[in-house]
């Protein structure tokens, strides 16, 4: 069998939550627009007749602005170590960066092998793709280790096939690391949390989606469903107003197509029940990011 763990990296916003999900043919991991949306390293298990592939999804890396943000950065750059496989995803819409260009030097310094994956290509046009590899390939020459280059759409699925065939040929023999049945590593609780953090990214802008945090509290299966409380950590009084929303419509709309995507995951029906709680400055305080929010785990 041939197994491996293989680390989806590059800057927010690329498209590697939604490569993994396309690769996975189902989702697991939550998408948004809106950059620095996965905070975690999340291992996506992907079982084939002849290999297991571990997709790890990673945090954008980016230039941070407060704690939270150095944490996310360390647990994508720490998650490329010792991996069998990186896959590097640039976005040539938006153009390869400094931020790009940085994160490839870490790529070529690791020496790990790595497929360059020029993602977007159905809203690109040739000249923008032919502009970003060409920069990229400003720092990741002939002499790095980049063993594949592809052009794909992780959002129509374009050279997905072939991608994933690449990423089996070049993993090792190896074991099976995980069930086959699995699909990720992450406890229940944080799926339900990333699923209800999901629809506020989707429903609010600026500031706030960045500024909340979902921590579950209680899951308890009753005798016809299951009860969920989880709490939505904002950082400020005036964000647990626009969270609540007028006469609480935005927090029923949250916890309304949270709910639809959580009766999805547990195959049962759920009642959610949503407490808004400010944490003031919470993105700067270890104690909440590492033990309250978990993010300890990651950098392990
Ligand atoms: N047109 C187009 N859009 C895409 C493609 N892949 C991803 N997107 C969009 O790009 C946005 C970001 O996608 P994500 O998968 O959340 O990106 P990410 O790299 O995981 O983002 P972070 O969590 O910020 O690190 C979403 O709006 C996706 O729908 C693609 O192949 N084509």
């Amino acid at each position: 069998m041939k197994s491996g763990f293989v680390a989806v990296a590059g800057k927010p916003n690329v498209g590697k939550s939604t490569l993994i999900n396309a690769l996975m043919k189902k989702k697991v991991v939550i998408v948004s627009d809106k950059p620095q949306t996965t905070r975690n390293r999340i291992n996506c298990v992907l079982t084939t007749p002849e290999a297991q592939v571990v997709l790890v999804d990673t945090p954008g890396i980016h230039k941070p602005l407060h704690k939270f943000g150095e944490y996310m950065v360390k647990i994508a750059v720490n998650a490329l170590k010792g991996q069998d496989l990186i896959l590097f995803l640039i976005d040539p819409i938006d153009k390869v960066r400094e931020s790009d260009l940085n994160i490839a030097r870490i790529i070529k310094e690791s020496k790990i092998p790595a497929i360059l994956i020029i993602n977007k290509i159905d809203a690109a046009t040739p000249e923008q793709i032919n502009e970003a590899k060409n920069r990229i390939k400003t720092v990741l020459d002939e002499n790095s280790n980049i063993v594949a280059e592809f052009e794909i759409s992780a959002l129509t699925g374009h050279n997905l096939t072939e991608l994933l065939q690449k990423i089996i040929e070049v993993l090792p023999e190896g074991p099976q690391y995980y069930p086959e049945d699995m699909t990720t590593d992450r406890p229940l609780a944080f799926m339900i949390s990333e699923i209800v953090r999901e629809k506020i990214f989707h429903l609010t802008s600026q500031e706030i989606p960045h500024s909340t945090a979902v921590v579950v509290e209680e899951i308890k299966d009753k005798e016809d469903l299951v009860y969920i409380r989880a709490e939505i950590y904002v950082e400020r009084q005036s964000q647990k107003g626009i969270i609540i929303g007028q006469k609480g419509r935005m927090i029923k709309k949250i916890g309304m197509l949270a709910r639809k995507d959580l009766e999805i995951l547990l195959d049962d029906k759920i009642y959610l029940d949503l407490y808004v709680k400010v944490k003031d400055k919470w993105r700067q305080k270890d104690s909440i990011i590492l033990n309250t929010i978990g993010m300890k785990e990651d950098l392990e």
